[in-house]
């Protein structure tokens, strides 16, 4: 029998559905690279609850609407016009999926007019990533970080300098979260750099985890008091964004720390296995903090694959939702790949509204959704009161 084959990447115009990109992706990329991109912390259980909480949530459709008119999607992100709510999250290392990695993705989210987020740890320098950008979507800057703040504060003056309108700080990652996979594919099949935090891919005695080896720059004493050091390395004005809330004290506590805005993120599943899912806390702030939607911008990110997801997000008063892996699953297309992932789900969005009698963003709200199978597992206070908040271990 003659050699099998390897099978080759379905064309772009066969792909269908994010599910479709998510099943290319192996052939499009190396095993190391898919391992990477597509490994969650520990037992991935909150990488898979992101999704099937969203599942778990139904509709309500209203009916004889009149929806025959355009759909209106465009929005603003922090004050900036986008044509849709959806946007690239920040991912890392961009080249171990294309040779123009961030680039690409930025050239992606230009064709379909929404934002991009640009990692610390992309493998491009934050100003070349902002070139091709040029200005025609907005454009923000992940901060993860660095244990020598010098470094931090070096890499906020290139982005400031860059025109980004935006710092998002990450913290659900004070360490890189525990992704086995990651751990044991081999490190040698992919060449990595990252220019910004100045990281080196090299193999050590845990193992090949791509995350974790080039994720040892972050400072893990980051804590509240460090949001004036960032206001202080920020021109006035600059709006700051916390990645990683995950429950309503935290949210409230941001409020309190005067940011512009949070992310509900878990970090896709890939930092802390059985945090909860970031709908289900996007619930919670709902009925426990419902002020701060007022106050502050809040986003979403982790497991949206369908319009119906983004739909759900939107009602529960997300005002953008990130795509980190589907960004990825898009970019082993290159720029029409990164365009086709995000129009999909613009596209299924669409189609949800209609169907449930919306034709535009500021028609969305709660009563749209039954979130009745998931009540019980949202805590309905953020004060002291609360059994979680009175909590303390009992052996020590
Ligand atoms: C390969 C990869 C790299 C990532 N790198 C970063 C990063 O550098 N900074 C960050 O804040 N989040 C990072 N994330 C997390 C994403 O911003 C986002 O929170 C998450 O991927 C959303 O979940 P989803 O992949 O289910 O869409 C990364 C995610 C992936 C999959
Ligand atoms: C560079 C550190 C890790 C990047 C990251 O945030 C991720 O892989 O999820």
């Amino acid at each position: 029998m003659p050699p099998s084959k390897p099978p080759t990447k379905p064309p772009l115009s066969s792909l269908i559905s994010t599910h479709d990109f998510a099943a290319a992706f192996p052939l499009a990329v190396p095993a190391k690279t898919v391992a990477f991109v597509t490994s969650a912390a520990t037992d991935s259980l909150t990488c898979a609850a992101n999704k099937e909480a969203y599942a778990s949530i139904t509709l309500r459709p209203r009916i004889l609407r009149d929806v025959s008119g355009p759909i209106a999607l465009s929005t603003t992100l922090l004050a900036h016009p986008v044509r849709s709510p959806i946007y690239a999250a920040p991912t890392s290392m961009g080249r171990t999926v294309h040779p123009e990695g961030e680039r690409e993705i930025a050239r992606g989210c230009v064709a379909a007019g929404v934002a991009i987020v640009v990692s610390t740890s992309a493998s491009f320098a934050v100003r070349e990533v902002l070139d091709v950008v040029g200005g025609r979507v907005p454009a923000f800057f992940q901060l993860y970080v660095d244990r020598d703040r010098h470094k931090s504060e070096t890499v906020l003056r290139e982005a400031v300098g860059a025109g980004v309108k935006g710092v998002w700080v990450t913290v659900d990652a004070p360490v890189i979260g525990k992704r086995e996979a990651d751990e044991r594919a081999p490190l040698d099949e992919v060449e990595v750099t990252t220019p910004m935090s100045g990281a080196q891919a090299v193999r050590d005695a845990a193992g090949g985890g791509l995350g974790r080896i080039m994720g040892k720059y972050v400072d893990a004493s980051l804590a509240w008091g460090d949001v004036a050091w960032l206001r202080g390395c920020l021109p006035r004005g600059m709006p700051v964004v916390l990645k990683g809330i995950q429950t309503a004290m935290d949210a409230v506590a941001a409020m309190g720390a005067g940011v512009e805005g949070i992310v509900v993120s878990n970090h896709g599943g890939r930092s802390l296995d059985t945090s909860p899912a970031t709908i289900l806390v996007l619930l919670e702030l709902q009925r426990c903090c419902p002020q701060i939607f007022d106050r502050m911008e809040v986003f979403v990110d982790g497991g949206i694959m369908r319009g119906t997801d983004v739909f759900k997000a939107l009602c529960l008063g997300a005002k953008g939702v990130g795509i980190g892996r589907g960004t990825l699953y898009g970019l082993g297309y290159g720029e029409e790949g990164v365009k086709k992932y995000i129009e999909i789900l613009n596209d299924e969005l669409e189609t949800t509204m209609r169907m449930c009698g919306v034709t535009s963003l500021d028609e969305l709200h709660p009563g749209l959704l039954n979130t009745r199978a998931v009540d019980h597992l949202i805590p309905s206070t953020v004060d002291e009161e609360h059994p979680f908040a009175k909590w303390r271990p009992s052996k020590l």
